[in-house]
Parts: C-alpha cells; structure tokens; sequence
C-alpha cells in the first residue's frame, strides 16, 4: 500500500535552530499518529512543512503518491492537506457557518447546495449546529477548538493535522473533543496530533513519534515509546536511570 504521507530526509533549520533534523516516517492511509515533544522541539514546524507554509532546506514531502515538496500551500489544502492551529484562527467577524463556507468553497471547491450540505454535515459532527449563526468571535475555548475542526473538516482531508487541540480545556470538555475526533477518524480520515495533554493523545492514536530539537528520538506503539528510558528522560525529564 502506498503511503498517505512519507517524509524523507526533511531538513529546516532558522539560521542555528533546526526544526527538522533529517526527519524520515511514514503514514498510511487509515493512521492515527501521535506527535510529543518538549516545547520548541519543531512539531509545529512539521506541521507548517507538511503544508507548505514553511520551505524545507532539503529532504522530500511526499502525499498520497506524488512529490509535494515544491508545492504551494493552496495546492497541498485542495489535494486533503488540513490543519488545525494551536491557536485558533477563525474569521471573528463572519458567523460559524460563514467560516465553514470559506473552507468548503475556497478548499473543497464546492459551491451552493453542495457546499452548504457539506458544512450543515460538519457542523453536526462537530458539535457546533447550534451555533452556525453565532459570530466566531463571541465562541468560548472549546467551541473555538470545534470551529477549528469544522473549518479543516469542511475542506475535505484525507490528512487531518491537529496541533494541541486539547490544550486548555477542562475535562468534561477534553474528553467531549476526544470523542469527536475519534468519530472523525472512524470516518476515515488519517489524522496527525501534536498534543501535550498526553492522556487525550493516547486515547485515540495507535502509534507515537517524539521529536526533539527537530530530531525523531523515538517512533512506535505508543505503550513502547512511553515506557522508554529515553523519552521519559527527554520528554518527561525524569531521568533515564532514576
Ligand atoms: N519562522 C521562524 N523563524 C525563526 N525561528 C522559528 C520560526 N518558527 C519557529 N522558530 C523556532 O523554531 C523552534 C521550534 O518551534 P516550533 O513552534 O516548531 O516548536 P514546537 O515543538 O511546536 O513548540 P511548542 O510545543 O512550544 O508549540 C523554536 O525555537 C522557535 O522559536
């Protein structure tokens, strides 16, 4: 089978940071990989190569088959590259299904009665109908978090990169995201998640890479790269042979 994505070599670095150090995996179609790290580590900085928001200084990007390297950012969202941001970043002034719209129409191309089935679809998965006519700016946290969702689920992915969608919510609230995101992986769209809320992460990924300083220092199931001496030491900072 072949890949959905397949990082080979990556390279990026800001002058004396480097962000991605010869990184190399793949993901297959159907996956769900978790992504942790210490802060700085370069995850969002993968996730901004993966889309093209960021050119990498050497290595290769490949998705669903073809060679995306040197593609635009707009072309790897039409071909089922979407993301959503550590912070999120809606259109304020525009209501919740006039955000999902954008997407549908800009992204997925789609236009009337398509694009507006499309968003109503999404916006019942994610949780956010009763808001469709609310303004962006007046969500709270975790609707926010939802909207995110819905502005990348309304695009139609086949890859679905999550950046720290857990982070600030309480609880109840983690564990009603949680639930959403397993249903959206059930539906088959492979997902990516960098998350530091480690119980969320673990509840719905089936495999685990640990990127530090750019580097991949582990990669595996996700009860293996827990346990291990050396992530627990660089990820957890408990130390290898306390
Ligand atoms: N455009 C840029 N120019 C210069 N340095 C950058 C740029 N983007 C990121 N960096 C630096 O690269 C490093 C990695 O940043 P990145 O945001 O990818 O880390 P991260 O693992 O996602 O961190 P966090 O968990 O805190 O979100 C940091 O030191 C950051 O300051």
């Amino acid at each position: 089978m072949t890949p959905l994505l397949k990082l080979t070599n990556l390279q990026k670095a800001f002058g004396a940071v480097t962000v991605a150090d010869n990184q190399s995996y793949e993901v297959m179609p159907g996956d769900a990989l978790g992504v942790l790290g210490p802060n700085g580590a370069g995850k969002t900085s993968m996730f901004n190569l993966i889309t093209g928001t960021l050119k990498p200084n050497g290595g290769s990007i490949h998705f669903d088959g073809k060679d995306i390297t040197n593609w635009s950012a707009a072309r790897r969202s039409h071909s089922g590259i979407a993301r959503s941001f550590q912070v999120p970043q809606p259109f304020s002034g525009m209501t919740v299904f006039e955000n999902a719209m954008i997407a549908a129409t800009q992204s997925a191309g789609l236009h009337g009665h398509a694009a507006e089935t499309l968003c109503l679809d999404v916006l019942d998965q994610t949780g956010l109908m009763s808001k469709a006519n609310v303004l962006a700016g007046s969500l709270t946290l975790l609707e926010r978090k939802r909207l995110e969702l819905t502005r990348a689920l309304c695009t139609t992915p086949k890859l679905l990169l999550l950046d720290e969608i857990a982070g600030g919510l309480t609880e109840a609230e983690c564990q009603s995201l949680i639930k959403t995101i397993k249903d959206i992986h059930a539906g088959g769209v492979t997902i990516i998640w960098i998350e530091h809320v480690v119980h969320a992460l673990l509840s719905v990924v089936d495999r685990l890479i640990v990127v530090d300083f750019g580097k991949l220092i582990a990669e595996g199931p996700p009860k293996d790269i827990m346990e291990s001496p050396q992530v627990k030491e660089i990820y957890l900072g408990i130390e290898a042979d306390a």
